[in-house]
């Protein structure tokens, strides 16, 4: 498989870095996985900024179009790990399967963004800062492949 995150901004502590890192290599161990990291745009009215920034997501997302779009979003479908793991066990062709999770900007999507064929989920109620929430998406790609190998970690 090939599993990409576009996201914004870049991480910047040493304990974020560390704790993606790990969850980095051990994905690696089922799927290809890279970060794509794009600028974010901050201008005064938090609308302009959803605007600006779903922009840029849509105009990168041009690259990647043989890639199904999972979109993270606060207040979509509220997802279980289980089904996490179906979305990317079922994904078209599997092995050759390419997945992007898309992970927003501090303002959110807008309203362009959000209304595309996109698959939208939510990973809880509760509104995670966007590098700590990294790490929580890398933690469940890779629980979701132990789920589908069947192996030894979730409980
Ligand atoms: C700081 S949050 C954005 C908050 C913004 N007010 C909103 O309502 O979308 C940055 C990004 O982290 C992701 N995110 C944070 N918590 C999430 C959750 N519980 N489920 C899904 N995505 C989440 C989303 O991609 C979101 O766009």
């Amino acid at each position: 498989m090939d599993i990409k995150i576009l996201c914004f901004g870049s991480l910047d502590k040493d304990f974020f870095i560390k704790s993606f890192n790990e969850y980095q290599s051990r994905i690696k161990n089922y799927s290809k996985f890279e970060v794509i990291e794009l600028k974010e745009e901050f201008n005064k009215e938090d609308e302009n900024n959803k605007i600006i920034n779903s922009k840029a997501i849509l105009e990168k997302l041009k690259s990647y179009s043989e890639y199904e779009i999972i979109c993270l979003n606060v207040n979509s479908k509220i997802i279980s790990s289980e089904e996490l793991a179906n979305i990317i066990k079922t994904n078209k062709n599997f092995k050759k399967a390419k997945l992007l999770f898309l992970i927003g900007p501090s303002d959110g999507f807008s309203k362009e963004l959000l209304e595309q064929k996109f698959t939208k989920i939510s990973l809880g109620n509760i509104t995670l800062p966007y590098q700590l929430f990294r790490i929580i998406l890398a933690e469940q790609i890779y629980r979701s492949f132990k789920i589908i190998k069947n192996e030894k970690y979730h409980k």
